[in-house]
Order: structure tokens, then C-alpha cells, then sequence
């Protein structure tokens, strides 16, 4: 699919986040599929989503998530310089139904879409795919489910990494490691059969092979690490932890950050620097759990934790993107035409 041909445009899809405290109970039973979330859940979530920001009522300026998501938008039209580039959230507005009825009404007949979740999960680009599918019937539609390998990528994670890795070590007078992490997903999710689908039900149809998500997130991580200077990191250089397990129930996987925290501090480092590589832009997993609870942990176990900028407006995470669109970096992608 080209870009240059009239009638085809780029859909980037994000998770999405609400405006006010006030929607949080609608929010959660987006993101859970219409499952109520316990009103403690609401309460904690309402509690975090205060301590980064978000008000009663909108603010002057949209929450970090959508903020970024925006901007990344807006950069990648620019470096594409031909054909719009539109977002569709799926659990707020813009909801990703309501913007493939614009694409629809827009002339659109071809969309390229692509997650900003790079590394492929049946929780997260798994249920992109489904949102996509169902509002995009009599379209056609490539959808890249998956660039965690993109190199491009990985630099532009190792150029936010550099300098407050130099930083942590100059500070600490030694080696600081660095914790890679990435959301964690709950445990059913990587098994193969039935229950592996989220939500499922008996006629369910059976996944016959793992969630690759564990690995390629670690992949991403691994890419970055070989980008450090000099030389790149050594295996000792290193730790990779799933973060933010759910408050859903049943387990999820790890090992967890808050474990890892401690390994670090049990092998004697004074301080670890932190990078998470699941995501592309400032949200709540990373003003609040790791810039406010984990700094916590760390500080209560003696470690000092810095954490890399993330990607936000990083010209080099768009030149990735743009990558991916082109076809110049091959991600795995799934060509369907939607009936009508
Ligand atoms: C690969 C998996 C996931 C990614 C990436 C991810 C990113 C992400 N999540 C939020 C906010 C919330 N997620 C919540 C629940 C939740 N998240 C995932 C998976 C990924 N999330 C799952 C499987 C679930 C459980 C859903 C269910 O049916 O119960 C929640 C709800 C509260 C909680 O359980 O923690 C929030 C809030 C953001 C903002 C984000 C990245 C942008
Ligand atoms: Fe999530
Ligand atoms: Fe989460």
C-alpha cells in the first residue's frame, strides 16, 4: 500500500487515558471490556492519575498521553509530507471506531495502521486489531502488529538512555546497572489454548501458539543495550522486569520490578537507572509507578533510581515510525481486506 496513492492514510493507534478524574470508572470498563472495576480500584487509580496531573475537570492542556500521541501524530504527517495521519485510542475518545468513520467519510479506502505498542500482545495490539476490524468493514487494511526489532527504534531509546546512564555513573562513582522493563500482561495471556484469549468463552477459537510479547520485549531492550557506548553493554550491564501488574486478579508475569530492585541492591549497587521500553510516551505507568513508587522502593532499599527521558517528541522515534510505514523496516504485518 502506498501512501502517495489518493485514498490511503495512516492510522496510528494508542491505548488512551481520561481528561478528569471524574471518568475514571467509564475509563476502566473500556480498558476491562465492560467488567466494573472494584470502587477501590477506581479510588487508587483516581489517587495516581491526581499525583500526575489530572483535575476534576479538563485542564487547559490534554493529559500526557494524549498530549505526546497528538504530537508523534502531527511530527510523522510532516515527515511523511504526503497523506493525513489520524489517531484512534480504543479505550477514550478519540475513540478508534469514531475516527474510521471520519477516515470513511474523509475519502479514506486504504488504511496503513500501526500500534504505539511496538511489541505485539493479544492484550494490547491484539485487541487494536479487533477495534480496527470492526469499524473498518469494506476498507482496506494493513496492519503492522508488531516493530520491536526496528533498529531505529532501539537507537532512538539508546540516545535517551546515554546521558543519564553517564550521569547515574558519574554520580554514583561506579557502573550503575540499567532495568529495562515493559508492562506486564496477566499469565493466561502467554499460554497457548483457550484460555489465553482475554475475556474468553467456551466456542472461543483455541491460540495455538504463545503470546510473542515476553520475547520481543526483551528483544528491545537487548537492541538498546548493544547501542550503548562505548562498546555496549555486558550481560552484567543489565536486568529486564515486567512492571505495573494489574489489580484484575489472577497472576501476572514478572519477574517484577519490585523484586528485581532488590537483586540489584543484594549485588551492591548504590543506584539503577530505569528504561521502559513497551512504551513510546509519558502516561501514568511512568509518571506514577515508576517516577513515584518505585523511586520509593529504591530509596527504602538504599538504591538511588534515575529514570531515561522518554520518547515524547523524539525526531529519531519518528523517523522509526516512518520506517515501519515505508516498508523499509519489515514488520510483521497482517494484509486483510474487510468485507463489506
Ligand atoms: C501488553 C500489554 C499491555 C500494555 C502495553 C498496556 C499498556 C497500558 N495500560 C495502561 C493503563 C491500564 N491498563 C490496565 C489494565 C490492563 N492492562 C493490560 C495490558 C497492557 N496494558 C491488561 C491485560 C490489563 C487488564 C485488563 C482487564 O481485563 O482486567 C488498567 C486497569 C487497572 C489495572 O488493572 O492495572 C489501566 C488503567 C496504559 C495507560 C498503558 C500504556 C499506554
Ligand atoms: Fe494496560
Ligand atoms: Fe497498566
Amino acid at each position: 500500500m502506498s501512501l502517495e496513492t489518493s485514498g490511503s492514510a495512516v492510522l496510528l493507534l494508542a491505548h488512551g487515558t481520561p481528561d478528569m478524574l471524574d471518568e475514571m470508572a467509564e475509563y476502566l470498563s473500556k480498558v476491562t471490556g465492560g467488567r466494573a472495576m472494584p470502587q477501590e480500584v477506581v479510588k487508587e487509580l483516581q489517587h495516581r492519575y491526581a499525583q500526575i496531573g489530572l483535575k476534576e475537570s479538563p485542564g487547559l492542556e490534554p493529559p500526557p498521553l494524549t498530549k505526546w500521541t497528538m504530537v508523534q501524530a502531527h511530527m510523522l504527517e510532516h515527515a511523511l509530507g504526503a497523506g493525513k495521519v489520524y489517531v484512534g485510542m480504543r479505550n477514550w475518545h478519540p475513540y478508534i471506531a469514531d475516527v474510521v468513520a471520519q477516515m470513511r467519510l474523509d475519502g479514506v479506502t486504504q488504511i496503513k495502521a500501526v500500534c504505539l505498542a511496538p511489541q505485539n500482545s493479544r492484550t494490547s495490539v491484539g485487541l487494536y486489531r479487533r477495534a480496527v476490524h470492526a469499524a473498518a468493514t469494506g476498507m482496506e487494511v494493513e496492519f503492522v502488529a508488531g516493530w520491536a526489532e526496528s533498529p531505529v527504534l532501539a537507537e532512538a531509546f539508546a540516545e535517551k538512555l546515554q546521558p543519564v546512564w553517564e550521569e547515574a555513573c558519574a554520580e554514583a562513582g561506579q557502573r550503575v546497572p540499567v532495568l529495562f522493563t515493559a508492562h506486564s500482561v496477566p499469565c493466561r495471556t502467554i499460554m497457548t489454548g483457550e484460555a489465553s484469549v482475554a475475556g474468553a468463552r467456551p466456542g472461543t477459537p483455541v491460540q495455538d501458539s504463545p503470546d510473542p510479547y515476553p520475547v520481543e520485549a526483551k528483544r528491545t531492550a537487548q537492541l538498546v543495550a548493544e547501542r550503548m557506548t562505548p562498546a555496549g553493554f555486558g550481560d552484567k550491564d543489565w536486568y529486564f522486569a515486567f512492571q505495573s501488574q494489574g489489580m484484575s486478579g489472577g497472576p501476572w508475569i514478572g519477574p517484577t520490578v519490585e523484586d528485581t530492585l532488590k537483586a540489584i541492591k543484594a549485588e551492591g549497587h548504590v543506584g539503577v537507572v530505569m528504561q521502559p521500553v513497551g512504551f513510546l510516551c509519558d502516561h501514568v505507568e511512568i509518571l506514577y509507578d515508576i517516577d513515584i513508587a518505585f523511586r520509593q522502593t529504591a530509596n527504602e532499599l538504599g538504591l538511588k533510581l534515575w529514570r531515561a527521558e522518554s520518547l515524547n517528541d523524539s525526531p529519531v522515534l519518528v523517523e522509526a515510525i516512518v520506517e515501519v510505514v515505508s516498508g523499509r523496516y519489515k514488520a510483521t504485518v497482517d494484509e486483510v481486506m474487510v468485507p463489506a
